[in-house]
This record gives C-alpha cells, sequence and structure tokens, in this order.
C-alpha cells in the first residue's frame, strides 16, 4: 500500500474532469470518494469537517475506515486532479529548529553567529500570506524584487524550506499546549520556497516580507493527528515559561528531499527543539485568534549533517559548495526548470511506517 493504507487514510480534495470538488482519502495509488458518507465528509473542503471539534474527527475516521474496508470504488489517482484541501486561514511560519537557526546564523551572520538571545524562550515566527499558498505541481514563478539597492529584478538565490504544516480546525485563543490534540485536525507537508537574496535586502529588523510571500506549496494531502504516533519532544534547557508547558507530543518523522530527482537530503522532524503544541500556544499567548483552516509551519526542519539540511541555503553553504546532482549537472541555488519534490514517512499510531506523501514544485522563469 506503499504507505497508505488502513493505518493512514490522509485526506484530500479531488475532483474529475467537468465535475466538482470532492473530500476522498488515498488508499494506495488511488482515492476513494467519502461524499456518499454524507454529512461533513460531502462537503468539498476540509473546512466544515475541521471546525466539527476532535469528537466529530474520530467519528468520521472510523466511518472512513468502516467505507474503505467495505470495498468501495478506487479512482487511480492519475484520473483526478487533486486541490488544497482546505481554504488557508492565516498562514504563519516558525523557526523552531535549532540547527537550523544555528546553520543559518553562521553562513549569514558569520561576524555574530549563534541563536539570537530570544531563541530559546519563546517560539520565533512571522505571519506569511495565506492567498499564495498553493497545492503541490503549482508551478513556480521565479520572483521578482529589489535584491540590492537600486536593482529590481529576478531572484538569483531561489531556494526552498522543507517543513511541516499543522492544520487547525477549532478555532480558539490564548490556547494551552494541552488544547493542541483538541484544536490541531492534522499535518502536512510544506514547501516555504524562499527569494534569499531578496530577504537579506528587507529582513532587517522586522523579518521576511516579499522574499516568502511569493508562493508557499502544500501537500495535497492532511493526515489526521489520530493517524500518528507521538514521540517525546526534545529536552529544554532553560526550562520554558508555564504557558509553553508542558511541551506536548513531537513526532517521528522523516522529510527527504529531492532536486531534480537526485536525492540530497534527509531532514529528520524529531529534533525539532519547538513543539506544534507550544507554537499554538505562542500563538494565541496574547489574545490572538486562530480559526478554522489556519495553517502554522514548524519551520525549515534540518538536522545536524550536511545532508539532513531543509534548505539549499545550507546545504550548498550559500551557493558556495554546489552540489552535483543525477545528470552531472551542479547547483548552488535552483535555477529555472529545477524540480523539487519534499516526501515524508511517519510512524503511524498502529507502530507501521506510513507516508506523508510529497509536496513538489517547478520553476519557471
Ligand atoms: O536566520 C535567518 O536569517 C533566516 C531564516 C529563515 O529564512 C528561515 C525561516 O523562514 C523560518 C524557518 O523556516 O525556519
Ligand atoms: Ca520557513
Ligand atoms: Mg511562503
Amino acid at each position: 500500500m506503499n504507505g497508505f493504507g488502513l493505518d493512514n487514510l490522509p485526506y484530500g480534495v479531488f475532483s474529475r474532469p467537468g465535475g466538482e470538488r470532492r473530500l476522498g482519502v488515498r488508499l494506495g495509488t488511488d482515492v476513494v470518494d467519502l461524499s456518499s458518507l454524507g454529512g461533513h465528509l460531502a462537503a468539498g473542503s476540509l473546512n466544515p469537517l475541521m471546525a466539527a471539534g476532535r469528537a466529530e474527527w474520530r467519528a468520521a475516521r472510523e466511518a472512513v475506515i468502516a467505507h474503505v474496508t467495505a470495498g468501495p470504488p478506487l479512482i487511480p489517482l492519475s484520473a483526478v486532479t487533486l486541490h488544497l484541501p482546505f481554504e488557508v486561514a492565516d498562514y504563519t511560519d516558525f523557526y523552531s529548529s535549532e540547527q537550523h537557526a544555528l546553520t543559518v546564523s553562521k553562513i549569514l551572520r558569520p561576524d555574530a553567529p549563534g541563536l539570537p538571545p530570544q531563541w530559546k524562550h519563546l517560539p520565533i515566527g512571522y505571519h506569511g500570506r495565506s492567498a499564495t499558498v498553493v497545492v503541490s505541481g503549482t508551478p513556480i514563478r521565479r520572483p521578482s524584487g529589489q535584491i540590492a539597492e537600486g536593482v529590481f529584478g529576478p531572484s538569483r538565490r531561489l531556494d526552498v524550506e522543507a517543513e511541516v504544516g499543522f492544520v487547525v480546525g477549532v478555532p480558539g485563543r490564548r490556547l494551552a499546549t494541552t488544547d493542541f490534540a483538541e484544536h490541531v485536525f492534522g499535518l502536512t507537508l510544506v514547501n516555504d520556497w524562499s527569494a534569499r537574496d531578496l530577504q537579506a535586502w528587507e529582513y532587517r529588523p522586522l523579518g521576511p516580507f516579499l522574499a516568502k510571500s511569493f508562493a508557499t506549496s502544500a501537500s495535497p494531502w492532511v493526515v489526521p493527528l489520530d493517524a500518528l504516533a507521538t514521540v517525546p519532544a526534545v529536552p529544554q534547557d532553560p526550562e520554558p515559561l508555564d504557558y509553553l508547558r508542558p511541551s506536548g507530543p513531537g513526532f517521528d518523522l522523516r522529510l527527504s528531499v529531492e532536486w531534480n530527482d537526485t536525492p540530497v537530503s534527509c531532514p529528520p522532524f524529531a529534533s525539532m527543539y519547538w513543539t506544534a503544541a507550544q507554537q499554538l500556544a505562542h500563538l494565541t499567548s496574547n489574545g490572538a485568534a486562530v480559526r478554522t483552516g489556519d495553517l502554522y509551519a514548524s519551520g525549515t526542519v534540518s538536522g545536524p549533517e550536511r545532508d539532513q539540511a531543509g534548505s539549499f541555503l545550507e546545504l550548498t553553504w550559500n551557493g558556495a559548495e554546489q552540489v552535483k546532482l543525477a545528470d552531472g549537472t551542479r547547483r548552488g541555488f535552483l535555477e529555472d526548470g529545477d524540480h523539487v519534490r519534499i516526501a515524508g514517512t511517519a510512524r503511524s499510531a498502529a507502530g507501521t511506517e506510513i507516508s506523508l506523501g510529497s509536496v513538489s514544485g517547478t520553476v519557471i522563469p
């Protein structure tokens, strides 16, 4: 079942030529149409189910498992178009991989490397642009922008960021870390495309603005949290403030990044410092609201080894150490026509290995 068996069943939204959007789950290389199950499962988007709350999520998953077990018609993936499975409300991006933050500081700020002083006290993040979150497969047009004083033009340092996105179901504010599983419906793979030259020129002191808002790709599959095993989170020192405790669960997810079909890295999500529960608690700690369809991404997932880098900035040390691809060509940053695919696997609640699907995109001029 290539990681898409009964222990997984991620939700997606599909259509057939000329047909309306329908909710489905992925089984192997097929889709199972859920519309005959009625209720929230007959909608053309995940939002109504996500808003309904955890008891409904569990009842829906049981109904889906019974339906899939009964041998429903299977629709080959090749016969459908996959859409973003939910309407993205707000999009937020965190910066919670200690290894990513440390490596990027060495590359971009060699005069003052190291974590910012607040890094271990709060999960740093910024608000992104939901209107340009696109489904996997959408071509990524190279962004233009200011890249230096007096220079406006196409980015020359176009990059990727391999991330995991968490999708909010139930609205709330001032959420505790222990509220996480009541509010977050599931997770999806994210590529936070980043223009490093726009970023370097624009980002101080307010953070990324146009360098990351031109496109953010998401997988067409949302894996419900109920399908996933949890693991202990990374120990934190110093102990965070009360509103960030307990840390909440970690997840044993392993990402892989392919550049023009050449495997270049395997970022380990289990090494993330701040948990998704802490990110949600922090995001709402000032009274800010989250609502159904909010997407918040983990931040670039990078491990300590070069072949665990979640960005090409790290993989190629800002373009200085090019990687050799399978076709013999070398790369520092993305060229027009390049294709990037980020895939993931996870340990399921049943203890098996399941797939998170993939998120891909091709750069166009
Ligand atoms: O450290 C920096 O100057 C820049 C970091 C990033 O661009 C990463 C970012 O967008 C947040 C993340 O994905 O971790
Ligand atoms: Ca990012
Ligand atoms: Mg983005």
